[in-house]
């Protein structure tokens, strides 16, 4: 495993279990139980909150903001903008997933409005998601991804762009800040049979930046852990179904433990 500038990733996961970050996620009806579940069982703390009325409040005692573009609505919107400057007004870290952002315009619109009025430390998509943003294609027929993102340079000319965390899922996970470059090999295919490990993945990120990890470690960890978490459970459930290895993550990712993580996470600098 790569260590060259990550000091220790189980001091990282201490830091959640010693802080317990309190991770306000604005997220959709699809995922929403198992991104709070996925904080919860990594020593976090969550709250979901998208009424104009309290957004702002919420978002201000939280330790961290994952803003979740799922299930969109113009209500919606106002919330993930309000939330996002509330947090930046106070320091507080923003993760943003665009989750299907080239399924619609006002998807793509709505990213883009929030790209332009917030600024997120970390951006995590699929590789059409990514795609989309960078408006290299616009076109996307479903939520999932169905093209490969293979140029390296584009996810890095894009963290420039948008002085965030670039982030990439799939088969390979890339994570860049525009200069450092990391490739994380974890997960298993059979992860794409669920819907919403992708949102797992933004929602443990913010559990990394709530506890004032660097935000492109926190990505690192993140993918890892989701990926080592989907590896585990397939291989000890996958014989079970999809229901077992769906509860197994969440088994997998309660027990993340330092030694664990070390010894399955295949992270590469690249
Ligand atoms: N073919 C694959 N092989 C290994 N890991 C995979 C594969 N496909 C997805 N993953 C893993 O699944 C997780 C989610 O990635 P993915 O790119 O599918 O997210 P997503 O499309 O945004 O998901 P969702 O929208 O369902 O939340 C990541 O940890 C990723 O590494
Ligand atoms: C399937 C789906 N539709 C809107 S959000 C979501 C979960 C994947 O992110």
């Amino acid at each position: 495993m790569e260590k060259d500038g990550i000091n220790s990733f189980g001091a990282y996961l201490e830091l959640i279990t010693n802080r317990n970050p309190v991770v306000h996620q604005i997220t959709n009806f699809v995922t929403a139980n198992d991104c709070a579940n996925a904080v919860l069982a990594m020593g976090g703390r969550t709250v979901m909150a998208d009424y104009i009325e309290e957004v702002e409040e919420i978002t201000g005692a939280a330790d961290s903001l994952v803003l979740n573009l799922g299930v969109p609505s113009e209500e919606r919107l106002q919330s993930l903008l309000l939330a996002g400057k509330a947090a930046n007004k106070k320091r507080i870290p923003v993760v943003f997933d665009p989750v299907g952002c080239g399924a619609s315009s006002f998807r793509r619109n709505a990213a883009k409005k929030l790209l332009h009025e917030v600024e997120v430390s970390v951006i995590r998509g699929n590789s059409s998601e990514i795609q989309c943003l960078f408006d290299k294609y616009n076109r996307m027929r479903g939520i999932d991804a169905e093209t490969k993102f293979d140029s390296i340079c584009t996810v890095r000319k894009f963290a420039e762009k948008t002085h965030a965390v670039v982030v990439v899922t799939g088969e390979r996970d890339i994570v860049t800040d525009g200069d450092k470059m990391y490739m994380i090999e974890n997960g298993c295919k059979e992860m794409s049979l669920l819907t919403g490990t992708g949102c797992i993945c933004s929602a443990l990120t913010g559990l990394f930046l709530g506890a004032d990890t660097k935000a492109v470690y926190s990505a690192v960890c993140a993918a890892a852990c989701v990926g080592i978490a989907g590896e585990l459970s397939w291989k000890r459930y996958g014989e079970c179904g999809l229901g077992h290895f769906h509860m197994g993550l969440f088994d997998m990712l309660g027990n993340m433990r330092k030694e664990i993580f070390e010894a399955e996470a295949r992270i590469h600098e690249i």
